[in-house]
This record gives structure tokens, C-alpha cells and sequence, in this order.
């Protein structure tokens, strides 16, 4: 007779659970240095899996260029030092973009970046996402450099494309992102993909965590 009982209840549960988790946005996370490739490969995997892709670094890029945005300025000294502006603000902008796609599966890119911002994620939306995995392009950091010195000479336009800037994103990457990565390593949500090959070389190992 027991037996009989809990074989009602967990298949209602389990439904509760699934309403529940569709309630929520399903995000991953991508992380890696700078010109690792995160970009690239998102453009690959919203093309092919309809994910929306959005870039915090592409989201204060755009908040400094507002004109008579209360951040610019703060944005751009952050931008140009390679550290990290305060998650209040990334925070917000993820989560209106978010809130204006209509949409319920996110490609959030290049964050968290570091202890300020995963604190203030989990704060702020801990209870709003199902995070997926984190989506970790594994680079060195000659390839990167030669990467983004490469973009700036192709006209990016981006202020941070220089050898002064790359050095400091670089320090900011391995000593405040590092740990982040660490961090999500030991819940077991990292998936790690070699992005020294080319791109559809690349995209070929991202494919697999998709399908
Ligand atoms: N697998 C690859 N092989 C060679 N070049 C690549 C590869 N992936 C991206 N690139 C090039 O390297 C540059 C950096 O790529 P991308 O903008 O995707 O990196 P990112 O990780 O998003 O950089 P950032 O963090 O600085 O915004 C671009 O010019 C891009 O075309
Ligand atoms: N979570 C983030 C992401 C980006 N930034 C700032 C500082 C970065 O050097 C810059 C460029 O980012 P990218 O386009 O390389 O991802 O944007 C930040 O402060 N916090």
C-alpha cells in the first residue's frame, strides 16, 4: 500500500519540479581571457540553437556610449584599467536585457568576473536562473594576445585592444576571474573546451555540449 503511494507522489513531484524550472530563465555562462573567443563562438550558438547572446562587456560598452548616462565615466575608467565595474550596474543591465528579449535561454557572457559579481548574480537573480553550465574557452595568453592586438589592428575601435590595456586585463583575468572558475569547477558546472583551433574546429567541441 505505501509502496503504491510514493509511486503517485514522485512523478507529481517531479512535474512541480519541471514548472517550476520553466518558470526560470536557463542561462550559461561563458568565460575565458580576453579574445579567447567567447564572442565568436556565442554568434556560432545562437545561430544554430537560438540562444540570445548577451555580452557584459558589449552591454557597458554601450551604457558609456548613452549620452548623459550617470556611469559613463566610471564605465570607461574601468574599461581602460581592465578592471572590473561594480556588478550593481552589470547586474542591472543583464537583467533588463533579459527581461526585454521576452526570451527564456541566455548566452551570458564574460561574467561573473569576479567575488563582486558572483555575490551580487546570486543576490539578485540566484532565484531567477537555472544555470545550465559555465562554458569555460581555455587560451593562452599569447594566443589571446596576438588575438585581440590582431582585432585592434582590424579596427575594433575597442579602447582596450592595446598592449597597455591587454596587460592589465590579462592580471585582472588570472587573479580576479581565475578563482571564479575554480569556484564553479568544484559544483561540477564547468565544461572546458580548447580554443587554440579555429573556429568551426572550436564550435565542433561547443556543438556537443548543446545537443
Ligand atoms: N578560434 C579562433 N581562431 C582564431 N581567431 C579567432 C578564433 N576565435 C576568435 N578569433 C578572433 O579573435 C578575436 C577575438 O575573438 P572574440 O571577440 O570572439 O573573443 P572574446 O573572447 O569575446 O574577446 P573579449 O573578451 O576581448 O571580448 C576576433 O578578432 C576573432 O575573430
Ligand atoms: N563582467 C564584466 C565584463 C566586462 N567588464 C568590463 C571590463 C572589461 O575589461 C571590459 C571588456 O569586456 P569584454 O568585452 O572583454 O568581455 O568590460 C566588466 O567590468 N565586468
Amino acid at each position: 500500500m505505501k509502496t503504491c503511494k510514493f509511486m503517485f507522489i514522485r512523478p507529481v513531484l517531479r512535474a512541480l519540479q519541471t514548472l517550476t524550472m520553466s518558470d526560470k530563465y536557463n542561462i550559461a555562462f561563458v568565460l575565458g581571457g580576453p579574445g579567447a573567443g567567447k564572442g565568436t563562438q556565442c554568434s556560432k550558438i545562437v545561430e544554430e540553437f537560438g540562444y540570445v547572446h548577451l555580452s557584459a562587456g558589449d552591454l557597458l560598452r554601450e551604457e558609456r556610449a548613452k549620452l548623459g548616462s550617470e556611469f559613463g565615466e566610471l564605465i570607461e575608467g574601468h574599461i581602460k584599467n581592465g578592471t572590473i565595474v561594480p556588478v550593481e550596474i552589470t547586474c542591472s543591465l543583464l537583467e533588463r536585457a533579459m527581461k526585454d528579449s521576452k526570451k527564456n535561454e541566455f548566452l551570458i557572457d564574460g561574467f561573473p568576473r569576479n567575488q563582486d559579481n558572483l555575490e551580487g548574480w546570486n543576490k539578485q537573480m540566484g532565484d531567477k536562473v537555472n544555470l545550465k553550465f559555465v562554458l569555460f574557452f581555455e587560451c593562452p595568453l599569447n594566443v589571446c594576445t596576438q588575438r585581440c592586438l590582431d582585432r585592434g589592428a582590424a579596427g575594433s575601435g575597442r579602447a582596450d585592444d592595446n598592449m597597455e590595456s591587454l596587460k592589465k586585463r590579462f592580471n585582472t583575468y588570472m587573479t580576479a576571474t581565475m578563482p571564479i572558475i575554480e569556484h564553479y569547477e568544484s559544483l561540477d558546472l564547468v565544461r572546458k573546451i580548447d580554443a587554440t583551433q579555429s573556429p568551426d574546429e572550436v564550435f565542433e567541441e561547443v556543438k556537443k555540449l548543446f545537443t
